[in-house]
């Protein structure tokens, strides 16, 4: 089994680890984390951000995946890029979900339990899918997006770069959605997004 190293010790990096291991996919070895005292912690601490390469250099570990939520997408996204060429990043997918042998899963990917990927779905690097969400064929998730969950999708959408789509909100086919763009819960997407922002309602208006 892989030995996973989660960088981040909180509320996200506690259910990746939950999951990956409830699955039994993973032996979650510990987290990178610059904030949390190893003395006191309840996790094991392997170091700070500055640790990794030298950790992984010592063996301890095998894959990488970033729980650094989507308030901070610009640390998510460039944690990415730093480590990307040096250290194999993990792609977890519980095995609840249903993926097409067609889709395309990127690096970095976690795919929570229930989601159901039809045929030529992407889901491109550094993604979270949280439970329960349907996407349907050939849409396009960009890199580092969060889906949070029951995320329904309709065929050919595409979703840009650093976005988070809300709880239970729904796209209708064709839809593109550009990078940035923040979703609130129950949303219905009906039309482009060609504005970064945050939208809301049924259909979605942009409020800032
Ligand atoms: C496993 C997990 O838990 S993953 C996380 C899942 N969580 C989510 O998906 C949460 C999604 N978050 C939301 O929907 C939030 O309401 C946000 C981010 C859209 C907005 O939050 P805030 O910035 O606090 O906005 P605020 O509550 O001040 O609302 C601003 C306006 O938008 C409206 N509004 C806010 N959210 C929504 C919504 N989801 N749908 C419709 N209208 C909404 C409010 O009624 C308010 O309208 P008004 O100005 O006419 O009074």
């Amino acid at each position: 089994m892989k030995r996973l190293a989660i960088i981040a010790s909180g509320d996200l990096g506690q259910q990746i680890a939950y999951h990956a291991t409830q699955d039994k996919q993973f032996d979650v070895v510990g987290f990178f984390d610059d904030y949390a005292n190893p003395e006191t912690s309840k996790n094991t601490i392997l170091g700070t951000v500055e640790d990794i390469e030298r950790v992984y250099k010592a063996n301890r570990f095998d894959e990488l995946i970033i729980a650094i939520g989507y308030k901070h997408f610009e640390i998510r996204a460039q944690l990415f890029t730093r480590f990307r060429n040096k250290i194999p990043f993990a792609t977890f997918i519980h095995s609840s979900c249903y993926v097409d042998e067609s889709c395309k899963i990127g690096s970095g990917v976690c795919l929570f339990p229930g989601s159901v990927l039809d045929a030529n779905v992407e889901i491109q690097n550094n993604v979270l899918v949280n439970v329960a969400c349907t996407i349907a064929h050939d849409s396009i998730i960009g890199s580092h997006t969060f889906l949070s969950p029951r995320v329904a999708i309709a065929g050919f959408v595409t979703i840009g770069e650093n976005c988070n789509i809300g709880i239970n909100s729904t796209i209708i086919d064709c839809i593109k959605i550009i990078n940035g763009t923040q979703i609130g819960g129950g949303t219905v997407v009906i039309s482009n997004i060609e504005k970064k922002g945050l939208y809301v309602g049924n259909p979605s208006r942009f409020i800032r």
